[in-house]
């Protein structure tokens, strides 16, 4: 398949990679991620930062995105989708479908015309959580959908039942046969409009049930939605390709099927896992830094927490804020308590990197997640560094510096995404080197994170192991 196979595409430069699964056109399989799982990253520190960082496209607001092209006849274009490996599985996802995906620098164009299956390739649904989403999108557009367990982050049981019994609410028909959700449309028929309160305020399954309703006939009311911003940035790209959704970022959902929906455009909101996770690394250095393209609003939580804990957070421009952490008065931050949460309570997906800050600062401090039962395996990791933490359950006590007592550099392991990254933190603030193995968790979802963090000047490289010589 050429680059130009698509009318909409201007004239630039080729995609840096093409999925497409008809036999007839050329196949360019995804990048081999496990290639990386030999990399580690080598931290010198402490450093001190300085200087600007820009934050890149969200993961999770990309991938769902990604998914709802499914729903949308001709071409869609979603640009400043982060380089990661996240979302290099999801376009080789809807590839296997069939549908035709050329990959850009930040950049992905999906045209569905092709799409001629409804079992996405199993390996691939396996590697990332948001690769589950295609059920919602497949079964609405084309009335079946067999789609394997979805991989992710190893932090709790992340079950689907609330997706099989949302997708149910809409008249479909759902076995789990062969490790595999095996969903229809019953009757051959579409899916059909209908109520279904969530038990639980689940991103994933809000996010696979607005995409289905959207093409389902009559009207869908979901209650007890999640209200997370990436659901917000789903409706906005869903409304663009003609679907009429009502109440996203509330409690409710309404939704009107539309008979169909058509491809459209959309820029991917910034990630603000990633803008949190700067302002810890300011926040754990003692440093000042500025971070762009933030919504501010997506991280007040973690505004509020830093500026009780004594950091300075100034709000530049629109999308612009200076965090620092630099004391004037030798005074220490002071620790403080998080209680994980759907939105807009305290996210989870910054506790473990919260958790390596308060490992810094003066006292004792509680960090609870109650989103997923196992997402403590940083603490143990944080201990290998010098941290203080006890944990109990899903509850851990956190006891910050005392007596000049500071992190030193050791031997890590990253067990998965967020809990990699509180182990780059604490790399950072930590006296000596830090090797962190199992890399490729953080590669999810982390762009060019090595370039931005030299950039701001810590010591930090990547070590990839040399190729072994050919044997004589
Ligand atoms: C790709 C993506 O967007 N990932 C995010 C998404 O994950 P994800 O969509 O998987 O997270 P959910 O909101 O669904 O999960 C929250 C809780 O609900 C439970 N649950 C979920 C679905 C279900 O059918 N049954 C059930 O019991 C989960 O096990 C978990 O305990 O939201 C999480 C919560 O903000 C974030 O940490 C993830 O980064
Ligand atoms: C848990 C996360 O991702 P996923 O749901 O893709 O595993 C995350 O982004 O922190």
């Amino acid at each position: 398949m050429a680059a130009t196979a698509i009318s909409t595409v201007p004239l630039r430069k080729p995609p840096l990679c093409l999925y497409s699964q008809p036999q007839t056109q050329t196949q360019i399989k995804a990048p081999d991620h496990s290639k990386t799982h030999d990399h580690k990253l080598a931290i010198n520190g402490p450093s001190e930062l300085s200087g600007h960082v820009a934050i890149s496209g969200s993961k999770n607001a990309a991938l769902p995105i990604l998914a709802a092209t499914l729903c949308c006849s001709g071409t869609s274009k979603i640009t400043n989708v982060p380089s990661l490996s996240d979302t290099r599985t999801m376009a080789s996802i809807l590839g296997s479908l069939g549908a035709e995906v050329e990959v850009f620098d930040d950049e992905i164009l999906v045209n569905t015309d092709g799409v001629r299956s409804f079992e996405p390739n199993s390996e691939e649904i396996s590697k990332i959580r948001g690769g589950f989403f295609v059920v919602g999108p497949l079964l609405a557009r084309f009335g079946a959908a067999v789609v394997a367990f979805p991989g992710g982050c190893d932090i709790g049981a992340r079950p689907v039942d609330l997706y099989i019994r949302g997708l149910r609410a809409l008249g479909a028909v759902v076995d789990l046969r062969d490790g595999k959700v095996q969903a229809y449309a019953a009757n051959g028929r579409g899916l059909v409009g209908g109520r279904f309160q969530l038990d639980y305020p689940s991103v994933g399954a809000t996010e696979t049930l607005m995409m289905a309703a959207s093409l389902a006939d009559g009207v869908t009311v979901l209650s007890n939605v999640a209200k997370e911003p990436e659901v917000v940035s789903l409706a906005h790209f869903l409304r663009d390709t003609g679907a009429c959704i009502e109440g996203a970022g509330g409690d409710r959902i309404v939704i009107k099927g539309k008979s169909s929906l058509h491809g459209s455009e959309c820029t991917v909101a910034p990630d603000r896992i990633e803008a949190g996770s700067f302002m810890l690394a300011a926040a754990i250095t003692r440093s000042c830094i500025s971070i762009s393209r933030v919504v501010p609003s997506d991280v007040s939580c973690l505004i509020d927490k830093l500026r009780a804990a004594g950091c300075k957070i100034r709000r530049c421009s629109r999308d612009n804020l200076e965090v620092s952490a630099v004391s004037t008065d030798g005074a220490n931050l002071n620790g403080f308590d998080i209680k994980t949460g759907p939105f807009p309570a305290f996210p989870t997906d910054l506790q473990p990197q919260t958790m390596a800050l308060l490992t810094t600062c003066d006292g004792s401090s509680i960090v609870e997640e109650s989103v997923f039962e196992r997402r403590m395996g940083h603490a143990h990791e944080l201990i290998k560094l010098g941290a203080r933490i006890q944990v109990c359950g899903s509850t851990a006590l956190v006891s910050g510096k005392d007596r000049g007592r500071s992190l030193s550099g050791s031997s890590v392991v990253a067990t998965d995404l967020r809990g990699g990254m509180s182990l780059v933190l604490a790399g950072l603030a930590a006296n000596g080197t830090t090797e962190i193995s199992g890399v490729e968790h953080i590669d999810r979802g982390y762009e060019n994170l090595v370039m931005k963090l030299q950039r701001l000047g810590a010591d930090v490289k990547k070590l990839v192991p040399l190729p072994c010589p050919p044997q004589q």
